[in-house]
């Protein structure tokens, strides 16, 4: 294909990525530099149509970027007025007392349950309202980089057969050259992994880990909605040695986003997160909301548990990474929107900066960032999610009661992740397998039906957007030791095992892909990479999810 040549469009700034970061870091640009050209890429078929959050938002970084969100008719219209946690067994739930002490981080007072999608699109209106080009519909696919210093990034082409081979419809990408690119791909991106590779980024910090969300947006009976409800959970369906907890969120008309976090650092093999997330609906203090309700939407997507310690280099020649693409994500709040949005304003600063004195590198993002609540936050909460890993579920839950109640973040030690997500799973030999029930159709659903309401859809004439980079180590790792963890984790049923009987392969139904990238982190020998297919591809979220 290299005799079509790519189209060049120049830039002072190129942001791949329009969630909540990109979309700060492209407001707070214009605001400080209102000549500088600034243009912003999303893969999806348009800006919210890939974001999936829970969403309880702190409007913290907002009132900064836009103090007057309000009368600019900002979608965040239901305060959190309730809020519970509970400590699951099979049978009952049981209130967390003093959540307020006990808990801090998940008070949420003052915060908004919203659909950040819709969030997305309105901050996407305020960018294109200061002058910012947004297109979407194209996934940032290259890398540009010349002299050791990143000069842009290049988009997918598209029209490629599944073949590798230019068809009818053939379109080469486009390269955006710009003085300075911000990656702002959200939870392992796919550029910014190649970026970390490049620059050594992840030096001297502790690995990322992650967990999977899976939510659905369903409409409930009036009589059972209790707007600006809140309500958390743990312990059941999840064993001791499994991280995670539920969510359900009451908002907008007779709205609940309920969803459902597994750490992926589980060990158990045999472990659904899909299946653990249907279960759990069937819990007498979840079940009741879902009777005579309607299931509306579907989605999921990783994001990043690791914290202060496992934060990269930030900089690099040419750019800099904000959002959860850096791991910005505060862990035991399970909120990363503000966090994200705070470092896209910050890196915008530094860039402004240099864009005026000239200099290659943004560098004073990293200080920027290190004097900023942002950084004050997760250092306050670091010890948090390791210290699960560490102690179990219930060992954890302690320590986190003594670090907020006697500590008060404050201690003098920090607990480290130990191994990377792809390294924890045990095989299938020595896990439990699970029985999970039968999808009743009405409150629990299958793979496929939910997939459905992701309306996900990609072009299918195109090559394989998931690369596995050795199929005999399939075989032998993800066949013969684990039995297959990929056709469990993937909440979208794209991976399945046949002809297991005879010669076990793996089948990619790459078409139902969500672009969670689960699998792209936790294959255990690391032999997948997930890399944007075709731009537009993927799920197209709707309004409220
Ligand atoms: C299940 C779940 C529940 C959550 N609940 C909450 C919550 O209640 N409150 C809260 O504050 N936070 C929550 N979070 C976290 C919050 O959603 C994220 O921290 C936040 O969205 C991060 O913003 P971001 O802009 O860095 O990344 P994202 O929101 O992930 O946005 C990245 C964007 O970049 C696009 N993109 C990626 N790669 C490319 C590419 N190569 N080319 C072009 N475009 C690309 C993506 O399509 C996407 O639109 C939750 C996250 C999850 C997964
Ligand atoms: S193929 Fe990978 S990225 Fe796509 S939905 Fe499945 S686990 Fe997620």
């Amino acid at each position: 294909m290299t005799e079509h040549a790519r189209e060049t469009m120049e830039f002072d700034v190129v942001i791949v990525g329009g969630g909540p970061a990109g979309l700060a870091a492209a407001i707070r640009l214009r605001q400080l530099s209102p000549d500088a050209t600034v243009c912003l890429i999303e893969k999806g078929s348009e800006i919210g149509a890939h974001i999936l959050s829970g969403a309880v938002i702190e409007p913290r970084a907002l009132e900064e970027l836009l103090p007057d969100w309000r009368e600019r008719g900002a979608p965040l219209n239901t305060p959190v007025t309730e809020e519970a946690m509970l400590y699951l067994t099979e049978s009952r739930g049981y209130a967390v007392p003093m959540l307020d002490r006990v808990m801090p981080h998940m008070r949420n007072h003052g915060n908004y349950i919203v659909s950040l999608g819709d969030v997305c699109r309105w901050l996407a209106a305020q960018a294109e309202e200061l002058g910012v080009e947004i297109y979407p519909g194209f996934a940032g696919a290259e890398i540009l980089e010349e002299d050791g210093r990143v000069v842009g990034v290049a988009t997918g082409d598209m029209g490629v057969g599944r073949d590798g081979q230019p068809g009818a419809n053939y379109a080469p990408g486009m390269e955006l050259r710009a003085r300075y690119t911000l990656f702002a791909e959200g939870c392992r991106g796919s550029l910014t992994k190649r970026l970390m590779a490049m620059y050594n980024l992840r030096k001297g910090v502790d690995p990322q880990t992650y967990g999977l969300g899976i939510k659905e947006l369903w409409e409930i009976p009036k009589d059972r909605h209790r707007p600006g409800l809140v309500q958390h959970s743990f312990g059941w369906p999840l064993d001791d040695r499994t991280y995670g907890g539920a969510w359900m969120y009451h908002f907008g008309e007779n709205l609940v986003s309920y969803g459902f976090v597994v750490g992926l650092d589980y060990p158990n093999t045999w472990l659904s997160p899909f299946d653990e997330m249907q279960r759990l609906k069937l819990h007498p203090s979840f079940r009741a909301y879902f009777e005579g309700g309607r299931r509306i939407a579907y989605g999921a997507r990783a994001l990043s548990e690791g914290g202060l310690q496992s934060v990269p280099r930030l900089t690099f020649p040419g750019g800099a990474l904000v959002g959860d693409a850096a791991g910005f994500l505060n862990v035991p709040k399970i909120k990363g929107t503000h966090t994200a949005m705070k470092s896209g304003m910050l890196a915008a600063e530094a860039v402004a900066e240099a864009m005026e004195s000239g200099k290659a590198e943004p560098a004073s993002y990293t200080r920027r960032v290190r004097q900023s609540w942002l950084w004050q936050e997760l250092r306050g909460v670091r010890n948090i999610r390791p210290a699960f890993a560490r102690f179990g579920m219930k060992g954890g839950a302690l320590y986190s009661g003594i670090d907020a109640m006697l500590l008060r973040g404050r201690a003098p030690w920090t607990l480290h992740h130990r191994h990377a997500d792809n390294e924890t799973l045990e095989s299938a030999t020595v896990s439990a397998p699970i029985a999970y029930p039968k999808p009743d159709g009405k409150i629990t659903f299958d793979r496929l039906s939910s997939v459905f309401l992701s309306a996900t859809n990609h072009e299918e004439d195109q090559p394989v957007h998931l690369k596995v980079r050795n199929p005999d180590l399939w075989k032998t790792v993800n066949w013969d030791v684990f039995r297959a963890p990929e056709s469990r984790y993937c909440p979208a049923a794209v991976y399945e095992a046949v002809d297991t009987d005879t010669a076990p392969r793996l089948q990619i139904n790459a078409q139902n892909c969500v672009h969670c990238k689960t699998c792209d982190i936790k294959d255990p020998a690391q032999n997948i990479d997930w890399v944007t297919p075709e731009g537009a591809g993927g799920p197209n979220y709707p309004g409220g999810m």
